[in-house]
């Protein structure tokens, strides 16, 4: 976190060294100093300081409001500072200074171009946003690891997808908020909506509720249409996977793999390691491994046990975690133990990657753990659909794909893992930075390849 105080200090009753050490004493650091005001007796200044909990933060406010001279005059966090206003606005491509480009852009010439669209609907394509634009829609029923929060609570975090997919593939995104309802009613509004946008990003809907709004969307829609919390996260996973299989030298098809969590990202990620080629899969949720012996209540972890845990393994994590090559988690905090990764074959490949507390810390599992990944960007190796979600519907918009299937996925993880050359793959560079400027380039050939193949591409 970091805030920004504004002090008055009264000189003589105070120094600036004082401010520091109280600062420096209750765990911040101070980034900048900025002065506002100088006067003979007085001295405004703006402090930014960086400090990693509320506490903290609390600590530093209370200590300086007691030191004498001292007044803190505001008060403000840089991260709410950064929100101000909202993180995106509209902008024109066409500026307008007389009456007759005002009659062109709009009435009365804008009626020509609506009949035109209206006699064939394609040409919306050529002359609205609709080429280039996608709809970030959520319900707000499953926001990061917040869960279910209001609409207008999970905006900041569409907008920072719309702001993403702009800076990285230049792609026009809208932040879209529904109330929750069912997802009937989902799938008809986002049907309704579809009209004005080349593209469907599903975002932080909740599962099971996310299958069903994917699946039915799909099968109306000529537009692609992603959920990327599913796809998302298993094309990065998959693409990490891809890397640090590489680096242990193993083969996926001899790898005994592991998943934790079978639900929004683990049934996407068993798919996509499946598809990978993946042979020896078990996944792992609250009743024990996945086997086709027994029947669940859930509809798709009867699906995932069909096509997975060839062995029938039962038990518990604890039990199946022996021997495996891979352990992927999307589940819990805390629910690998450092004696569980012992367990595991030579050189384990472990991905924790529950937000924003990990199945095990990079600290416990490490010293036992060849490769190891989280979904945070505090630590190496960051599993995140950021590196994935712009890439792909660049690709997807440019050959005007009519969905993204699987060929489309497995392509964008391969290229995602082509960033990283083989003399550069470690075991902390498993996964490229979301700066490196060739992975939306990459992931977008690719991508337009596998659409083109698999016929799906409505543009050469
Ligand atoms: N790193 C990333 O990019 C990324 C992306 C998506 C999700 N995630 C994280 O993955 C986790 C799951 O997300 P989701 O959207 O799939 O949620 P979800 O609710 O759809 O699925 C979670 C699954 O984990 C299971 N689970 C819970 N506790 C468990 C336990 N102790 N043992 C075994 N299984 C358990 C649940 O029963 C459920 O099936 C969250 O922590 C989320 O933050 C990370
Ligand atoms: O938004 C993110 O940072 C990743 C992912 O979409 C999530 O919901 O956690
Ligand atoms: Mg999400």
């Amino acid at each position: 976190m970091s805030i920004i105080l504004r002090l008055e200090m009264i000189k003589e009753k105070t120094s600036f060294g004082e401010i520091a050490t109280i600062v420096s004493n209750a765990g911040g650091d101070i980034v900048a100093i900025d002065v506002i005001k100088e006067e003979k007796s007085t001295t405004v200044r703006d402090i930014s300081i960086n400090v990693n909990d509320e506490t903290k933060q609390q600590r530093i406010i209370h200590s300086l409001e007691q030191l004498p001279g001292v007044t803190i005059k505001h008060t403000s966090d840089r991260t709410f500072l950064i929100h101000s206003g909202g993180k995106i606005h509209v902008k024109s491509k066409v500026e307008v200074d007389n009456r007759e480009e005002m009659s062109r852009v709009y009435t009365p010439e804008v009626a020509r171009v609506c009949e035109a669209i209206d006699e064939d609907p394609d040409l919306a394509y050529q002359f609205t946003i609709k080429k280039n634009s996608v709809a970030v829609i959520s319900d707000g029923t499953a926001v990061l690891g917040l869960g279910n929060i209001k609409p207008e609570a999970a905006m900041p975090v569409m907008e920072g997808k719309a702001m993403l997919f702009k800076q990285f593939a230049n792609v026009d995104a809208f932040p879209i908020c529904i109330e929750p309802q069912s997802a009937e009613d989902t799938i008809k509004l986002i049907k309704a909506l579809s009209p004005s946008f080349g593209g469907i990003n599903l975002e932080d809907i909740a599962s099971p509720q996310c299958f069903d709004i994917e699946q039915q969307l799909k099968k109306e829609l000529n537009i692609p249409v992603f959920h990327d919390d599913q796809h998302g996260t298993a094309i990065v996973a998959l693409a990490g996977l891809l890397n640090a299989l590489k680096l242990v030298d193993k083969k996926m098809e001899e790898c005994k793999i592991v998943i934790c969590g079978i639900g929004a990202a683990g049934i996407a990620i068993t798919n996509m390691v499946l598809k990978a080629g993946g042979k020896n899969v078990i996944g792992v949720d609250i009743e024990g491994a996945l086997t086709r012996k027994q029947t669940y209540n859930n509809e798709s972890w009867n699906s995932i046990a069909q096509k997975t845990n060839p062995h029938d393994e039962t038990g518990e994590l604890y039990d199946v975690i022996h021997k495996a090559d891979v352990f992927i988690g999307v589940s819990a905090p805390g629910i690998l133990t450092q004696n569980d990764v012992k367990q595991m074959a030579k050189d384990p490949i472990v991905f924790a990657l529950a937000n924003p507390h990990p199945e095990i810390t990079p600290d416990e599992a490490k010293p036992y753990a060849k490769v190891m990944a989280t979904g945070r960007s505090d630590y190496p190796n960051q599993v995140n659909n950021v590196l994935c979600f712009p890439g792909i519907f660049r690709g997807a918009l440019d050959c005007r794909a009519s969905d993204i299937n699987e060929d489309m996925k497995l392509a964008a993880a391969k290229a995602i893992a082509s960033t990283i050359d083989t003399e550069e793959l470690n075991e902390d560079y498993i996964i490229p930075s979301v700066f490196n400027e060739n992975i939306v380039p990459a992931i977008r050939d690719a991508v337009i390849e596998a659409a083109k193949s698999s016929g799906v591409a409505r543009k050469q």
